[in-house]
């Protein structure tokens, strides 16, 4: 595995690949790899014959500056399962490789609809278009034909094809499952803040998330909801921003149980750890 550490190295090195090859896979990630990751570079392997991954720590998209700063950074450990898992190139540039003119801002406002406004973006504010604009410039440097994501962001899945259908790029958006801890817990890099106390208290969101799914075509939509948030609310440590089920394309609340595709999310701090996750439901 190659590790490249600019633009134009990366371009030079990924140019005869363009002739030669049919497919080349981007998997974006801010590194402090897990199985989730690894379980990306897995699907891009058998979709692409060549596979970049991208780590890079966004400045831009984050709206916490305690979170960017303890944000886990573990280099070696990251390139040992790249390697092991297959991947032909890491793109790992450094901030001013992407941003030239860091900390002074670059102009970036697009339109990425109003589900950008909601969720996260409610809770993060600008956090879409600081992820947007990092992801437009890794297509830029790296031109995929295929690029993807897990679904354990599922907004960013809709906000980057939003961008994508924005800008019109050639670039299919490849959405993959999300990979679980045994007892339920989604992967998250941020796991690792977790203590022991927090790692279990953790579990309430999948546990809450598996019993909609489990009983979003028996129960009322409304009881449905009355008892995940309580699940949540009663358990020590974990304080909910928000519990929700909805269409999965503009994200709004659904009235009534409906026969389209319905996402239910849920976002909460677990001690000071903040955690995402969701669930495909009906
Ligand atoms: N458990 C998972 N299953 C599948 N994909 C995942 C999982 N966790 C993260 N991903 C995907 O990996 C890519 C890179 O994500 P990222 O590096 O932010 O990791 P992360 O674990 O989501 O970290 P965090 O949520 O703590 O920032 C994203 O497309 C993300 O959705
Ligand atoms: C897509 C991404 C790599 C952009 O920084 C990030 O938001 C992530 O890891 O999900
Ligand atoms: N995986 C989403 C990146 C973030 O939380 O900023």
């Amino acid at each position: 595995m190659e590790i490249i550490h600019t633009i134009s190295a990366l371009k030079a090195i990924l140019k005869p690949f363009k002739q030669a090859v049919s497919k080349i896979a981007l998997v974006p990630t801010m590194g402090a790899l897990h199985n989730g990751h690894l379980s990306l570079i897995a699907i891009a392997k058998a979709n692409a014959e060549v596979v970049v991954c991208s780590i890079f720590v966004n400045p831009t998209q984050f709206t916490d500056p305690k979170d960017l700063e303890k944000y886990p950074r573990p280099l070696a450990h990251d390139i040992k399962m790249l390697t092991e898992a297959g991947c032909d190139f890491v793109f790992m540039p450094t901030v001013t490789e992407m941003y030239p003119s860091f900390p002074t801002p670059e102009n970036w406002l697009i339109d990425l609809g109003p589900a950008e406004f909601v969720l996260e973006g409610e809770f993060r504010k600008g956090h879409y278009q600081g992820v947007t604009q990092i992801v437009k410039k890794l297509f830029d440097a790296v031109s995929p034909d295929v690029a993807f994501f897990g679904q354990k962001d599922f907004q960013q899945v809709l906000m980057i094809k939003n961008m994508v259908r924005h800008f019109n790029l050639p670039i299919e958006i490849v959405s993959c499952p999300i990979i679980r801890e045994d007892d339920g817990l989604a992967m998250s890099s941020r796991n690792i803040h977790l203590s022991h106390d927090d790692r279990m208290n953790a579990l309430v969101l999948s546990k809450a998330l598996k019993f909609v799914a489990d009983n979003y075509k028996k129960l009322k939509l409304k009881d449905l909801l009355t008892e995940a948030k309580q699940m949540i609310n009663d358990t020590n440590g974990v304080e909910l921003d928000y519990f929700t089920i909805a269409h999965d394309d503009t994200l709004l609340p659904i009235e009534h149980e409906e026969k389209g595709s319905v996402v239910a999310l849920v976002a909460a701090k677990v001690g000071e750890t903040r955690l995402i996750d969701n669930m495909l439901l009906g």
